[in-house]
Formats: C-alpha cells, structure tokens, sequence
C-alpha cells in the first residue's frame, strides 16, 4: 500500500487554493508504488496525480520536476507537474515535498505486444532528443563507480557460482569505456510498471527519480532487458527487434552504438542485478515486503553473455 502520509479532503481542499485546478471533487488513495504516497485527486477541472515524497527532500526534486515539465512541453508522454499560484512546481503538503501531475490514461502491462514495443521505443526516442535542450545536469547515482563499490560488500553473501559471474561482469565492464557515445537526458527506470499504456499507445512514462545524464542507448538497453525478457531470461526477439525499430524509427543507431550495444545489454543488468543484490541481502527497516528477485538479472546476465558480441535486434 502506498499512502504513507494520509490526507483529508478538508487539508487538500485548502492546499488547492494555492491552484488554478477548480474545487476538490473526490480525493483516493493509490495503492500501487512503493516510495511515496500518492492520491487521485479528481477537481471540477479535471483528474491529477499528487505524490508527497516520503524519501526525496524538496532541494533534491528539481531536476526530476523541471525534466518532466520540459520533456510534457515538448510533447513526450509523460507526468505533466502544475505550478501553484506563486509559479512553482514543489510545494509541501502534510510537511512533504509535494507535486501534483497531470492524470495519464492507461495501465502498466505485464506482458507487451510488439505493437507496444514499438511505440515504447519510438516514444523513449523521442524523448532523447526532447531532453537534447534540457539544461538541468544530474550525474548516475547507479554507475560503474556504484556498482564496484556496491559488489565488493557483496560477496560475503554470494555463493561461488554467483560471485564468479559477478567478479566476470564487473571485469567485462571495466574493460570498456563508453565516453564517446552519444549521452543525455535518460530515464534510466523505464520498466514496465513506470509506462502506462493505453491500448497500443503510450499512456505516458512516470517515476522519473532514476533519471540523469548518461548514455542514450544504455537507457534502451534498460528499458529491453525488461520489456522484452522471458522467464528464464531468453529475450523474445520479436518484442526486442520492435523496440529497437521503434527506437530508430526517430533515432537511428550509429555504428559505435551499434559495437557497444550488446556490452551496454549487460551493464544495464549487471546495474540491476547488483541493486536487487543489494536489496535482497541487506534490506533497509521496512522494505522486506517489496523485495523484487535479483537472480531474474542473473539469468538475463547469463543469457546475453552466451549470445556473445554480435549486435542483435537492431
Ligand atoms: N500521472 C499519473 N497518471 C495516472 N496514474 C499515475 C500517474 N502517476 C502515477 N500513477 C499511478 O500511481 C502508481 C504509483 O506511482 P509510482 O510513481 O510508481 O509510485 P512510487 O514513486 O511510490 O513508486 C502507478 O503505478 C500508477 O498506477
Ligand atoms: N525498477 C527497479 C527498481 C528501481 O526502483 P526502486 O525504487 O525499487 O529502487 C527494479 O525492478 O529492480
């Protein structure tokens, strides 16, 4: 359940009048999401998200809430935040750092048809060249130096066989460099439970606290290993190739992205193998319920290492 922070109609009624959004109609608890508490508000305008941040401070959102206001001006699907009377977008609610979006239509998918890949991949293209004129700068908390660091207080808690396959990616990756890429604004989370579809369109993308300037393809590689995986980590290869047709429908690979792409397929599991990793073996107080399986990265890991460097599905 995810209302960490409960408020009443009466309080959200007279936070409204710091909005242009009408009167409060219905006020609902969402129960989906597991960081921050987020309400349906339906006004006499129209239906918004409101999330009081339970984790992040106020200093920490503008990069995220500039991005998604920048990204929704340029037409990408996305959470569009509203500015209050005095022309920001965070304010505090409950004494939370407090942003209320624009409603999105559509649902998370479990299992995605091609049709849908190609649109997602279409989609998230587009909104790196929509991120091209964003000028907010935010280094990969999640990088290679995170990911090191992060593995060597692993190991303890690995048996031979994982920590082997560990210590063989970490040493793949740091073999590579890949600062000649082309790099960005990236989303650097787009798993299917952070893009609502609506039939075959994009609903939008949330959750975009992982988002940060990095390589525009590894958010690609990301966004496959996730959309396209199977249970034993084999990837449907018609939901990969309709991804990455939908990618270069609007940006084409360049032949160095192409060479680094199937490393980039493995640094984008390795990053979430270690946080799952991470997650499962030393849990914060309070997180145990909302472990997710770190040996579905293990597998994926393993799939991608036996296919070798051939580029695929582009
Ligand atoms: N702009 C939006 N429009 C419609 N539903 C949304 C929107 N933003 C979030 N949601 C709903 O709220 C749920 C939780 O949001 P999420 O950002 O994943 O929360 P958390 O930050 O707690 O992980 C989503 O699964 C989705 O159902
Ligand atoms: N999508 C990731 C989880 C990242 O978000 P977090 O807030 O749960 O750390 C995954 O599925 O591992």
């Amino acid at each position: 359940m995810s209302v960490f922070t409960t408020i009443t109609p009466k309080e959200l009624s007279a936070w409204l009048k710091n909005y242009a959004l009408g009167e409060l109609v219905e006020l609902k608890g969402i129960a989906a999401g597991i960081t921050n508490t987020n309400y349906a508000v339906t006004t006499t305008q129209g239906k918004y998200v409101l999330t009081l941040f339970e984790t992040l401070q106020a200093h920490e959102l503008p990069f995220y809430v500039n991005l998604m206001a920048h990204l929704a001006h340029h037409g990408i699907a996305c959470a569009a935040p509203i500015a209050n009377q005095r022309d920001e977008y965070i304010d505090t609610l409950a004494g939370r750092p407090t942003v209320i979006v624009g409603w999105l239509q559509g649902e998370p998918v479990t299992t995605p048809t091609t049709a849908q890949c190609r649109a997602l991949g279409a989609m998230l293209a587009q909104m790196h060249r929509a991120g091209e004129t964003y000028p907010g700068r935010m280094a990969n908390p999640r990088g290679p130096v995170w990911w090191t660091a992060t593995a060597a207080e692993l190991y303890g808690y690995l048996d031979e066989a994982e920590a082997a396959q560990l210590r063989n990616e970490l040493a793949l990756q740091a073999r590579y460099r890949f600062s000649h890429l082309p790099s960005g604004v990236v989303h650097c989370d787009l798993f299917r439970d952070n893009v609502l579809m609506h039939g075959e369109q994009i609903g939008g993308f949330i959750d975009f606290y992982y988002a940060c300037n990095d390589i525009l393809i590894y958010d690609l590689a990301i966004t496959l290993n996730d959309w396209c995986a199977q249970e034993g980590g084999e990837i449907d290869a018609a939901r990969a190739e309709a991804l990455c047709a939908g990618y270069q429908s609007v940006r084409p690979f360049s032949q160095s992205e192409r060479d680094a792409w199937p490393v980039m397929l493995r640094a984008a599991a390795l990053r979430f193998w270690v946080s799952r990793l991470w997650d499962w073996h030393k849990p914060q107080a309070g997180e145990l319920t909302f472990r997710k399986d770190p040996n579905v990265f293990q597998r994926i890991l393993r799939h991608h290492a036996t296919r070798g460097d051939t580029p695929r599905w582009l």
